[in-house]
């Protein structure tokens, strides 16, 4: 895996439970699940705005978000990075158009 991503999901890890008044993301975890979607719903629209504005810079940063706060959910849920890069794997190298059909039968 990725080095940062392991070492921000021991990060994330260690903060479930941490004082919320000393991290952001232990103050996530003390607001609860439905707090920590809202702001993936978030991050995710302004992903959309900066994709609309057409720059790089402010894409990536959101994007950057984005992807940290679904790692905040998954590792609320005691999953990690680990889990989706897995399934990324498993699905590397069939068609997007194979792995539509699979899930069409499921
Ligand atoms: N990578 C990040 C990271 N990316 C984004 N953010 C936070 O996510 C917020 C983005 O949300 P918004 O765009 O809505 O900005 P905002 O208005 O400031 O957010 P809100 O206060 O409204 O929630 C930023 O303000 C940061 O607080 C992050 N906070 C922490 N990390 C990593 O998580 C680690 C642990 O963080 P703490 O728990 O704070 O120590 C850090 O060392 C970093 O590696």
């Amino acid at each position: 895996m990725s080095d940062i991503l392991r070492r921000l999901d021991e990060v994330l890890a260690a903060r479930r439970g941490a004082d919320p008044e000393r991290s952001y993301v232990a103050s996530l975890h003390a607001r609860g699940e439905e707090a920590i979607l809202r702001k993936v719903g978030e991050e995710a629209v302004e992903v959309l705005l900066a994709a609309r504005g057409g720059e790089a810079g402010p894409l990536v940063r959101e994007v950057a978000d984005l992807w940290f706060h679904t790692l905040v959910l998954l590792s609320h849920r005691g999953l990690g990075a680990g889990a989706v890069l897995a399934e990324l794997e498993r699905r590397f190298g069939t068609s997007g158009l194979e792995e539509k059909a699979a899930r069409g039968r499921s």
